[in-house]
Protein backbone atom coordinates (compact mmCIF):
# COMPACT_ATOMS: atom_id res chain seq x y z
CA UNK A 1 0.00 0.00 0.00
CA UNK A 2 0.84 3.10 -0.60
CA UNK A 3 2.84 5.64 2.26
CA UNK A 4 0.12 7.93 1.73
CA UNK A 5 -2.47 5.64 1.96
CA UNK A 6 -1.30 3.63 5.31
CA UNK A 7 -1.19 7.65 7.33
CA UNK A 8 -4.70 8.28 6.39
CA UNK A 9 -5.57 5.20 7.47
CA UNK A 10 -4.14 5.47 10.49
CA UNK A 11 -5.48 9.11 10.80
CA UNK A 12 -9.15 7.55 10.33
CA UNK A 13 -8.73 4.54 12.54
CA UNK A 14 -7.03 7.01 15.44
CA UNK A 15 -9.94 7.80 18.48
CA UNK A 16 -7.81 11.17 19.11
CA UNK A 17 -8.80 13.10 15.63
CA UNK A 18 -12.08 10.69 16.03
CA UNK A 19 -13.90 14.83 16.42
CA UNK A 20 -11.91 16.12 13.93
CA UNK A 21 -14.59 18.58 11.41
CA UNK A 22 -12.98 16.67 8.50
CA UNK A 23 -12.86 13.12 9.60
CA UNK A 24 -15.91 12.51 8.39
CA UNK A 25 -14.90 13.97 4.93
CA UNK A 26 -11.63 12.16 4.49
CA UNK A 27 -13.19 8.48 5.85
CA UNK A 28 -15.64 9.41 2.25
CA UNK A 29 -12.97 10.48 0.51
CA UNK A 30 -10.63 7.34 1.44
CA UNK A 31 -13.52 4.76 0.95
CA UNK A 32 -14.44 6.80 -2.70
CA UNK A 33 -10.46 6.34 -3.52
CA UNK A 34 -10.58 2.58 -2.40
CA UNK A 35 -13.36 1.99 -4.33
CA UNK A 36 -12.12 4.22 -7.43
CA UNK A 37 -8.73 1.71 -6.86
CA UNK A 38 -10.79 -1.25 -7.07
CA UNK A 39 -12.68 -0.35 -10.61
CA UNK A 40 -9.69 0.60 -11.57
CA UNK A 41 -8.21 -2.59 -11.23
CA UNK A 42 -11.12 -4.61 -12.36
CA UNK A 43 -11.14 -2.75 -15.43
CA UNK A 44 -7.06 -3.43 -15.92
CA UNK A 45 -8.01 -7.28 -15.83
CA UNK A 46 -10.96 -6.85 -17.88
CA UNK A 47 -8.03 -5.15 -20.38
CA UNK A 48 -5.23 -7.50 -19.97
CA UNK A 49 -7.96 -10.43 -21.22
CA UNK A 50 -9.18 -8.84 -24.04
CA UNK A 51 -5.56 -8.21 -25.23
CA UNK A 52 -4.68 -11.29 -24.93
CA UNK A 53 -7.95 -12.91 -26.23
CA UNK A 54 -7.84 -10.07 -29.70
CA UNK A 55 -3.98 -11.24 -29.79
CA UNK A 56 -5.31 -14.90 -30.09
CA UNK A 57 -7.65 -13.91 -32.36
CA UNK A 58 -5.24 -12.27 -34.40
CA UNK A 59 -3.23 -15.30 -34.52
CA UNK A 60 -6.14 -17.18 -35.88
CA UNK A 61 -7.21 -14.92 -38.21
CA UNK A 62 -3.74 -15.02 -39.76
CA UNK A 63 -3.60 -18.72 -39.98
CA UNK A 64 -7.27 -18.56 -41.63
CA UNK A 65 -6.00 -15.64 -44.12
CA UNK A 66 -2.06 -17.56 -44.83
CA UNK A 67 -4.32 -21.28 -45.38
CA UNK A 68 -6.77 -19.19 -47.58
CA UNK A 69 -3.89 -17.55 -49.53
CA UNK A 70 -2.00 -20.72 -50.57
CA UNK A 71 -5.44 -22.40 -51.52
CA UNK A 72 -5.50 -19.18 -53.82
CA UNK A 73 -2.26 -19.75 -55.10
CA UNK A 74 -2.66 -23.36 -55.79
CA UNK A 75 -5.56 -22.74 -57.69
CA UNK A 76 -3.98 -19.99 -59.18
CA UNK A 77 -1.83 -22.12 -60.08
CA UNK A 78 -3.81 -24.86 -61.44
CA UNK A 79 -5.72 -22.73 -63.91
CA UNK A 80 -2.39 -21.35 -65.46
CA UNK A 81 -1.35 -25.10 -66.23
CA UNK A 82 -5.77 -25.89 -67.10
CA UNK A 83 -5.13 -23.11 -69.79
CA UNK A 84 -2.21 -23.88 -70.60
CA UNK A 85 -3.55 -27.25 -71.29
CA UNK A 86 -6.51 -25.64 -73.11
CA UNK A 87 -4.05 -23.59 -75.54
CA UNK A 88 -2.14 -26.83 -76.28
CA UNK A 89 -5.28 -29.06 -77.01
CA UNK A 90 -6.99 -26.03 -79.51
CA UNK A 91 -3.37 -25.92 -81.15
CA UNK A 92 -3.53 -29.76 -81.64
CA UNK A 93 -7.36 -29.49 -82.76
CA UNK A 94 -6.37 -26.88 -85.02
CA UNK A 95 -3.36 -28.76 -86.51
CA UNK A 96 -5.43 -32.06 -87.21
CA UNK A 97 -8.09 -30.11 -89.15
CA UNK A 98 -5.81 -28.68 -91.54
CA UNK A 99 -2.99 -31.46 -91.99
CA UNK A 100 -2.37 -34.76 -92.58
CA UNK A 101 -1.56 -36.83 -89.24
CA UNK A 102 0.33 -39.33 -91.67
CA UNK A 103 2.89 -36.91 -93.44
CA UNK A 104 2.19 -33.53 -91.66
CA UNK A 105 1.41 -32.15 -94.67
CA UNK A 106 -1.35 -29.42 -95.16
CA UNK A 107 -4.41 -31.19 -95.87
CA UNK A 108 -7.11 -31.08 -98.50
CA UNK A 109 -9.09 -28.86 -96.95
CA UNK A 110 -5.90 -26.21 -95.86
CA UNK A 111 -4.66 -26.63 -99.83
CA UNK A 112 -8.47 -25.58 -101.17
CA UNK A 113 -8.33 -22.81 -98.75
CA UNK A 114 -5.13 -21.71 -100.07
CA UNK A 115 -5.97 -22.16 -103.33
CA UNK A 116 -8.76 -20.25 -103.25
CA UNK A 117 -6.58 -17.34 -101.53
CA UNK A 118 -4.09 -18.06 -104.39
CA UNK A 119 -7.16 -17.52 -106.54
CA UNK A 120 -7.95 -14.46 -105.17
CA UNK A 121 -4.14 -12.43 -104.90
CA UNK A 122 -3.65 -13.84 -108.86
CA UNK A 123 -7.01 -11.45 -109.81
CA UNK A 124 -6.03 -8.43 -107.50
CA UNK A 125 -2.13 -8.63 -107.96
CA UNK A 126 -2.22 -9.78 -111.54
CA UNK A 127 0.56 -12.44 -110.77
CA UNK A 128 -0.16 -16.23 -112.06
CA UNK A 129 0.31 -19.17 -109.80
CA UNK A 130 1.04 -22.81 -111.09
CA UNK A 131 -0.45 -26.26 -109.62
CA UNK A 132 0.62 -29.92 -109.88
CA UNK A 133 -0.41 -32.98 -109.18
CA UNK A 134 1.77 -35.47 -108.09
CA UNK A 135 1.12 -39.20 -108.06
CA UNK A 136 3.35 -42.00 -107.32
CA UNK A 137 3.38 -44.66 -109.31
CA UNK A 138 2.58 -48.01 -108.88
CA UNK A 139 1.90 -46.97 -105.44
CA UNK A 140 -0.08 -50.61 -104.89
CA UNK A 141 2.75 -52.59 -106.23
CA UNK A 142 4.82 -50.90 -103.32
CA UNK A 143 2.40 -51.73 -100.69
CA UNK A 144 2.02 -55.55 -101.59
CA UNK A 145 5.61 -55.92 -101.46
CA UNK A 146 6.47 -53.98 -98.75
CA UNK A 147 3.28 -53.85 -96.57
CA UNK A 148 1.15 -50.93 -96.09
CA UNK A 149 3.46 -49.82 -93.30
CA UNK A 150 6.30 -50.09 -95.57
CA UNK A 151 4.28 -47.52 -97.96
CA UNK A 152 3.47 -45.68 -94.80
CA UNK A 153 7.42 -44.78 -94.54
CA UNK A 154 8.03 -44.01 -98.07
CA UNK A 155 4.69 -41.53 -97.97
CA UNK A 156 6.40 -40.06 -95.07
CA UNK A 157 9.89 -39.67 -96.23
CA UNK A 158 8.41 -38.37 -99.64
CA UNK A 159 6.55 -35.91 -97.82
CA UNK A 160 9.82 -35.02 -96.17
CA UNK A 161 11.68 -34.31 -99.68
CA UNK A 162 9.07 -32.53 -101.32
CA UNK A 163 9.19 -30.15 -97.94
CA UNK A 164 12.99 -29.93 -98.62
CA UNK A 165 12.42 -29.80 -102.39
CA UNK A 166 9.91 -26.80 -102.92
CA UNK A 167 11.03 -23.45 -102.85
CA UNK A 168 9.82 -21.05 -99.96
CA UNK A 169 6.28 -19.73 -100.15
CA UNK A 170 5.75 -22.85 -102.28
CA UNK A 171 3.14 -24.86 -100.28
CA UNK A 172 2.55 -28.48 -100.96
CA UNK A 173 0.19 -30.89 -99.31
CA UNK A 174 -1.38 -34.00 -99.29
CA UNK A 175 -4.29 -34.06 -101.25
CA UNK A 176 -5.41 -38.15 -100.51
CA UNK A 177 -3.76 -41.50 -101.03
CA UNK A 178 -0.23 -41.38 -102.66
CA UNK A 179 -0.97 -37.87 -104.48
CA UNK A 180 -0.28 -34.79 -103.20
CA UNK A 181 -0.91 -31.19 -104.70
CA UNK A 182 2.03 -28.01 -105.47
CA UNK A 183 1.26 -24.56 -105.18
CA UNK A 184 3.57 -22.52 -106.78
CA UNK A 185 2.92 -18.93 -106.49
CA UNK A 186 3.69 -16.23 -108.73
CA UNK A 187 4.82 -18.69 -110.89
CA UNK A 188 4.60 -19.02 -114.90
CA UNK A 189 3.75 -22.39 -116.62
CA UNK A 190 7.36 -22.23 -118.16
CA UNK A 191 9.25 -21.71 -114.46
CA UNK A 192 6.70 -24.33 -112.71
CA UNK A 193 7.72 -26.72 -115.75
CA UNK A 194 11.64 -26.56 -115.16
CA UNK A 195 10.72 -27.12 -111.10
CA UNK A 196 8.97 -30.10 -111.14
CA UNK A 197 11.43 -31.54 -113.91
CA UNK A 198 14.12 -31.07 -111.47
CA UNK A 199 11.69 -32.50 -108.61
CA UNK A 200 10.98 -35.72 -110.63
CA UNK A 201 14.60 -35.97 -111.72
CA UNK A 202 15.82 -35.72 -107.85
CA UNK A 203 13.12 -38.29 -106.80
CA UNK A 204 14.19 -40.74 -109.35
CA UNK A 205 18.00 -41.09 -107.63
CA UNK A 206 16.60 -40.92 -104.15
CA UNK A 207 16.15 -43.93 -102.07
CA UNK A 208 13.86 -44.81 -99.54
CA UNK A 209 14.79 -46.63 -96.64
CA UNK A 210 11.79 -49.20 -95.82
CA UNK A 211 13.33 -50.99 -92.72
CA UNK A 212 16.66 -52.43 -93.84
CA UNK A 213 16.29 -52.03 -98.13
CA UNK A 214 16.65 -48.75 -100.23
CA UNK A 215 13.28 -48.43 -102.30
CA UNK A 216 13.23 -46.44 -104.87
CA UNK A 217 10.32 -44.85 -106.45
CA UNK A 218 8.89 -42.55 -109.50
CA UNK A 219 6.25 -40.41 -110.18
CA UNK A 220 4.06 -38.52 -112.36
CA UNK A 221 3.12 -35.00 -112.58
CA UNK A 222 0.66 -33.20 -114.17
CA UNK A 223 1.43 -29.04 -114.14
CA UNK A 224 -1.05 -26.13 -115.07
CA UNK A 225 -1.06 -22.56 -114.79
CA UNK A 226 -4.34 -20.78 -113.41
CA UNK A 227 -6.41 -18.29 -115.43
CA UNK A 228 -7.67 -15.50 -114.07
CA UNK A 229 -11.02 -16.27 -114.94
CA UNK A 230 -11.52 -19.69 -113.74
CA UNK A 231 -12.12 -20.97 -110.22
CA UNK A 232 -8.84 -22.57 -108.38
CA UNK A 233 -10.87 -26.05 -108.59
CA UNK A 234 -11.06 -25.85 -112.65
CA UNK A 235 -7.24 -25.47 -112.27
CA UNK A 236 -6.69 -28.55 -109.69
CA UNK A 237 -8.91 -30.80 -112.27
CA UNK A 238 -7.10 -29.72 -115.52
CA UNK A 239 -3.92 -30.63 -113.24
CA UNK A 240 -5.45 -33.60 -112.53
CA UNK A 241 -6.37 -34.57 -116.09
CA UNK A 242 -2.92 -33.97 -117.20
CA UNK A 243 -1.76 -35.97 -114.66
CA UNK A 244 -3.94 -38.90 -115.98
CA UNK A 245 -1.94 -37.91 -119.45
CA UNK A 246 1.26 -38.68 -118.24
CA UNK A 247 0.53 -41.98 -116.41
CA UNK A 248 -0.91 -43.01 -119.81
CA UNK A 249 2.13 -41.87 -121.49
CA UNK A 250 4.29 -43.95 -119.29
CA UNK A 251 4.55 -42.74 -115.67
CA UNK A 252 8.13 -41.39 -114.21
CA UNK A 253 7.17 -38.00 -116.22
CA UNK A 254 5.31 -34.59 -116.36
CA UNK A 255 2.87 -33.28 -118.61
CA UNK A 256 1.86 -29.40 -118.92
CA UNK A 257 -1.21 -27.88 -119.60
CA UNK A 258 -1.78 -24.18 -120.27
N1 LIG B 1 0.49 -47.39 -97.34
C1 LIG B 1 -0.50 -46.63 -97.74
N2 LIG B 1 -1.12 -46.88 -98.89
C2 LIG B 1 -2.11 -46.09 -99.32
C3 LIG B 1 -2.55 -44.98 -98.57
N3 LIG B 1 -3.54 -44.38 -99.24
C4 LIG B 1 -3.75 -45.08 -100.38
N4 LIG B 1 -2.88 -46.12 -100.44
C5 LIG B 1 -2.73 -47.13 -101.47
O1 LIG B 1 -2.29 -46.55 -102.67
C6 LIG B 1 -2.62 -47.47 -103.72
C7 LIG B 1 -3.04 -46.70 -104.93
O2 LIG B 1 -3.26 -47.62 -105.93
P1 LIG B 1 -3.77 -47.25 -107.37
O3 LIG B 1 -4.79 -46.16 -107.29
O4 LIG B 1 -4.20 -48.52 -108.06
O5 LIG B 1 -2.55 -46.60 -108.08
P2 LIG B 1 -1.07 -47.11 -108.30
O6 LIG B 1 -0.87 -48.51 -107.86
O7 LIG B 1 -0.19 -46.10 -107.64
O8 LIG B 1 -0.92 -47.04 -109.83
P3 LIG B 1 -0.78 -45.74 -110.73
O9 LIG B 1 -1.26 -44.57 -109.96
O10 LIG B 1 -1.63 -46.01 -111.94
O11 LIG B 1 0.66 -45.64 -111.09
C8 LIG B 1 -3.70 -48.40 -103.19
O12 LIG B 1 -3.17 -49.68 -103.04
C9 LIG B 1 -4.05 -47.79 -101.84
O13 LIG B 1 -4.38 -48.78 -100.88
C10 LIG B 1 -1.87 -44.74 -97.31
O14 LIG B 1 -2.18 -43.81 -96.59
N5 LIG B 1 -0.87 -45.58 -96.95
Amino acid sequence: MHPLLEQIEALLAAPDHRDHPLHAALGQLYRLHVDEQKRLERLLNIADGYQQFTQADLANLKHQYERQLNKERKLSRISDRYQQLMRERNQALKTAATHDPLTGLANRRLMDERLIQAGVDAVRGGKPFCVAMLDIDHFKQINDRYGHDGGDRILVSLANSLRDQMRAGDLCGRWGGEEFVLLMQNTSLEQAGQIVARLIEYLRNLTFAVTDIPVSITVSIGVTEHSMVEAPQDTVNRADRVLMDAKQEGRNSYRLAG
